[in-house]
């Protein structure tokens, strides 16, 4: 028995196709959805993303402003690239990659609520905490998108979540016990005592823990769905937390590369391009 893999790159290619439809729908409407990005420094990784973001944006039709400053920029003046786009009707929603070396919180506050397609702007974190429709976080939604794609089911599942950062682990937790996912989740992260006993019970494991091979083969309950967000590097190539031997127990599991970032990029596509119908029609 091998998995079956949760392949994020070709349901990313569906999901371009069914956003693309969308995209042709606002053209005639006269609006071009634009997204913003600001990298701060030189890092490979943070530079590919951003990269691959704008290819998505050219493949889709919608236009794209990139903002790269140098690692010696200072708060005051990636506040003030922020300010440029909130203010730039042309540009329906920007992020900031992280991470910037700078105050976060302050650059995720600054960002317009309305044009957060990260869903991380304190307000849009509330909103998701009190159960009010806005923006989700990428990564998190491209999990659940993924999983709901195989039709792996979450209603009354067991999930573990490997991780408690602001960007996958924290924001899953919320997404998950929501009643329209309605799974029960346990939040694993570097204070758990005995992580294996936790995974063993698990009908779905997400691992964000960034920690290369964690989840071994031994810890995974038969048929399981392991869904891998590590993207750690290792002699400069991409090294999960999942090792590659869970495939012989698992039911499912994502490939990496090629599983859930491709599903990241797809939601932020989607979250910009649901905004642009938003602000489409309150016009
Ligand atoms: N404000 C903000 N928003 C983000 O969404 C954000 C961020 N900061 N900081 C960094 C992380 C990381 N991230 C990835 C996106 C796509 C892939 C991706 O598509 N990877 C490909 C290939 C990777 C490779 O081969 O190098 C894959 O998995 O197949 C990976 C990682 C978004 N992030």
């Amino acid at each position: 028995m091998t998995a079956t893999v949760l392949d994020g790159k070709a349901v990313f290619a569906t999901i371009k196709d069914e956003l693309r439809a969308r995209v042709a729908r606002l053209a005639e409407q006269g609006v071009v959805p634009g997204l913003g990005t600001v990298l701060v420094g030189d890092d490979p990784a943070s530079k590919w993303y951003v990269g691959a973001k704008h290819r998505d944006t050219a493949e889709l039709g919608i236009n794209s402003f990139r903002h790269d400053l140098p690692a010696s920029a200072t708060q005051a003046e990636v506040e003030a690239v922020i300010d440029q786009l909130n203010a730039d009707p042309a540009v329906t929603g920007f992020l900031v990659q992280q991470p910037t070396g700078l105050d976060e919180f302050a650059l995720l506050s600054r960002v317009l609520p309305t044009k957060d397609i990260d869903g991380l702007h304190p307000m849009n974190l509330g909103k998701l905490v009190l159960g009010e429709d806005g923006p989700l976080p990428c990564t998190p939604i491209g999990c659940i998108e993924l999983l709901r794609r195989y039709d792996v089911p979450l209603d009354g599942a067991e999930v573990v979540v490997v991780g408690r950062g602001l960007t996958v682990g924290r924001p899953l937790g919320l997404l998950l016990t929501r009643r329209s996912e309605n799974a029960t989740t346990t939040l694993c992260h570097t204070g758990t005592r005995d992580l294996a006993a936790h995974v063993r019970g698990a009908d779905v494991v997400i691992s964000a823990a960034g920690r290369p091979g964690l989840i071994t083969r031994d810890m995974v309950k038969p048929g399981a769905a392991v869904l891998d967000v590590g993207v750690s590097r290792v002699d400069g190539k991409i090294a999960g937390d999942v090792d590659p031997a869970v495939a012989e127990v698992a039911g499912y599991l994502t490939p990496n590369p090629g599983g859930v970032g491709p599903m990241t990029r797809a939601m932020l596509m989607a979250n910009l391009v649901t905004l642009a119908e938003q602000q489409a029609a309150s016009r």
